[in-house]
């Protein structure tokens, strides 16, 4: 049996730090690790959607990963290495290797429709040049255009690299069936942050986040109540979250802006801004951050 134990638990999305120029600043990138080693979550999934992968060069992510491992602690570090061509994908995920990291994980190819047996392909091509290193598969069919299914998912286990799924699409039927297929030896991810506790009950053995960075404290709330049996209390939050994050996603600029908006509200802690084709943030929007950052510094007075 595998212990996989150091995954378990809340996990917040690493996001994208830049200077005032937008490049990516190692100072900033140090300072949101030891942010999230303060608050004491199980670990970090650096260099994902919401790092912004797509938008950073090899060396960029490179430069992020070698920052977050100079001062991580005790977090557990998930990095994700997925590029558009393999090459580059294997440059990563040997350098991933080579900083000692605790995983990596992939998307699948996007653009191109392709079929699963070359899906599997480049999937134990990332993992081949990361041979010591535990490796999950990363489903995000609504972004990637593509689905795991539980034929390619039994594929995939055939490598004894493979040690879960995130699983970021919407049913937590998919959960089910990832969890069912793989019993204990594997872990599957909860994605979507709405649906944590969700998730989390079907039998996700931890949770994966892009919002989890602005209120760390509710998700390990909520992960607590699960894990001591108070499942109301563990919903009171989650619906309480939802409400936080529908209005971090009802701005004019991205998500990504508003939560780095909400931290520097919040927590003194300046990220940058996003990357484009992402969009800034106006000065509504700020204003809609400063209403959320009050959501996060009530909920967290009526909870914890
Ligand atoms: C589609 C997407 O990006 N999903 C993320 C990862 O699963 C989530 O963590 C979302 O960022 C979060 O649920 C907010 O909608
Ligand atoms: C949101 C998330 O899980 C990611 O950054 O990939």
């Amino acid at each position: 049996m595998r212990n996989l134990d150091k995954y378990k638990g809340v996990i917040p999305a690493f996001y994208a730090c830049y200077d005032e120029k937008g490049e990516i600043s190692p100072e900033r990138v140090r300072a949101l690790t030891e942010y999230f080693v303060d608050k004491k979550v199980r670990g970090v999934y650096v260099n994902g959607s919401s790092g912004e992968c797509i938008y950073q060069s090899v060396e960029d992510r490179k430069v992020v990963l070698e920052n977050v491992m100079k001062v991580r602690g005790d977090l557990t570090v998930i990095n994700h290495i997925a590029c558009n061509n393999t090459k580059d994908g294997m440059e990563l995920a040997a350098h991933a290797e080579s900083l000692k990291v605790d995983a990596i994980a992939a998307i699948p190819p996007i653009y191109f429709k392709l079929p699963e047996y070359a899906i599997a392909q480049y999937w134990n091509d990332y993992s081949s040049a990361a041979p010591n290193t535990d490796f999950i598969i990363y489903n995000i069919p609504q972004l990637a255009g593509v689905a795991l299914s539980r034929g390619l998912y039994a594929k995939m286990r055939e490598n004894k690299n493979v040690i879960g799924v995130k699983n970021s699409s919407m049913p937590t039927y998919d959960i089910q069936g990832f969890v069912r297929d793989g019993g204990d030896d594997y872990i599957v991810f909860n994605g979507p942050d709405e649906q944590f506790v969700s998730g989390r009950v079907i039998g996700a053995g931890a949770g994966i986040g892009g919002t989890y960075g602005a209120m760390p404290e509710l998700f390990l709330a909520m992960n607590e109540s699960i894990e001591s049996g108070d499942i109301k209390r563990a919903r009171d939050i989650q619906y309480d979250v939802n409400d936080i994050i529908e209005k971090l996603t009802s701005g004019h600029g991205n998500m990504y802006a508003m939560i780095k908006e909400v931290l520097r509200i919040n927590e003194g802690l300046d990220i940058g801004s996003v990357r484009k084709p992402l969009v800034e943030l106006t000065d509504a929007d700020k204003e809609i951050a400063k209403a959320a950052a009050k959501m996060i510094v009530d909920a967290k007075k009526k909870f914890i």
